[in-house]
């Protein structure tokens, strides 16, 4: 058999600029990476392309994509890629050769590119197998066993110009009516005082603070932190998100001996050793809180199952993760290898937000196309972009 090849890989950094803003950043010059790789393999008429991007919150990588990650994969001996029997191309051989050359440690925005590369070789994968990526996942490595829908959650409330309460409630109320039962809304991006008017203020539009997650996009200091869950605790809240910096776990953990109703954090942790340390040193509990680590933000589905391996030697349930980044791939991970669920973005980051066309949210869940690969092929407006990268 011939070798199968990657002959081309096209990266391009999109806007997905807005007006909003969360209690760290504001989102006017945000972008994302896209990327198209090519492969030689034709199936059903057409040439297999996987496609991947990455998460809002980090800029697109592209000087990492173009100055070493692509090159790398283009330069590498086609054999290297591939599977045993060369049927298909191999993620974790395709990691290895991204990561040749790359020191331990550190991570920065590195993750980020390689997390953009593993989600379009996981969709050239799944393509060539002529399955969507969950069922492949679950053949692989759960007995066939996809979850056939997924919780998720509407995650928005940002501040914005002009935005006042009664524009907050009625954002959220729209989120219900979408079919979720669970909704979330930045805090810390104002004082406390105001912070507790708002959360009161969406308190009132729905059905109860389990209903509610808030997130401080890693804004307070210890003294911070404790007031705000002081005053939140009341209001039995779906979980309060990343309090303070993502790597001060000293602060997470003595958070914990404050605040007693669940926590999340893990989106600003990019490698499966600084979830680690999360795990050892963040108090963080496996009863009760949320990891929400982003495989398109770091070093992609590879690293992320050494994650998952990690959280079972540590005694965590995957059913614990409900990653960040309202994308489809953590969509399918969350189905094929039985996560908790995702976030989903209804109203923001177009066109990288949300999920297939025509799979509507019913009681906060929500099911998956048998589209092969990610499934972008089933969302008109991603598709639409992802084809223009690779032309
Ligand atoms: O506002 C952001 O950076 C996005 C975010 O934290 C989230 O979706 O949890
Ligand atoms: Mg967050």
């Amino acid at each position: 058999m011939e070798t199968l090849k990657i002959i081309d890989i096209q990266e391009r950094a999109v806007p997905i600029k807005s007006s909003i803003r969360n209690a760290y950043i504001d989102f006017s010059k945000m972008t994302a990476s896209a990327v198209a790789i090519v492969t030689d393999v034709v199936k059903d008429g057409r040439r297999v392309v996987g496609y991947g991007f990455n998460s809002n919150g980090r800029y697109a990588p592209s000087g990492l994509l173009r100055e070493r990650f692509i090159p790398r994969l283009l330069e590498a001996d086609a054999k290297s890629i591939v599977t045993e029997d060369g049927s298909n191309f191999d993620p974790f051989k395709v990691w290895d050769v991204l990561m040749t050359g790359e020191k331990p440690g550190g991570h920065g925005e590195r993750s980020v590119a390689v997390g953009v590369l593993d989600m379009a070789i996981w969709d050239a994968v799944a393509k060539i197998e002529g399955k969507p990526l969950y069922q492949l996942l679950a053949d692989r490595y759960r007995d066939g066993q996809a979850d056939d829908k997924v919780f998720i959650y509407a995650a928005g409330g940002y501040y914005q110009p002009g935005k006042d309460l009664s524009a907050l409630q009625d954002e959220m109320k729209g989120y219900l009516d979408l079919g979720y039962n669970v909704v979330k809304m930045k805090i810390g991006g104002d004082s406390l005082e105001e912070d507790v008017r708002r959360i009161e203020a969406v308190l009132k539009v729905v059905p109860s603070g389990r209903s509610l997650a808030v997130d401080a996009n890693g804004r307070f200091d210890l003294e911070t932190a404790i007031a705000y869950g002081k005053a939140m605790e009341q209001y039995d809240l779906f979980w309060y998100e990343e309090a303070g910096d993502p790597l001060d776990f000293e602060l997470q953990a003595e958070l914990g001996r404050h605040y007693h109703k669940p926590m999340a954090t893990g989106e600003d942790i990019f490698s499966m050793q600084d979830a680690r340390n999360l795990i050892r040193y963040g108090g963080m509990n496996p009863e009760r809180d949320y990891l929400q680590f982003d495989c398109a933000l770091s070093y992609g589905l590879v690293e992320y199952m050494r994650t998952l391996n990690m959280l079972r030697e540590y005694g965590w349930s995957s059913r614990r993760c409900i990653p960040h980044g309202g994308h489809q791939m953590s969509l399918n991970i969350a189905a094929g290898l039985g996560l908790g669920g995702n976030e989903s973005y209804p109203g923001v980051f177009q066109p990288f937000g949300g999920f297939a066309d025509n799979h509507a949210v019913v009681d906060g869940y929500v099911t998956l196309p048998d589209t092969p690969g990610i499934g972008f092929e089933a969302k008109s407006n991603l598709i639409t972009l992802l084809r223009s990268v690779a032309e």
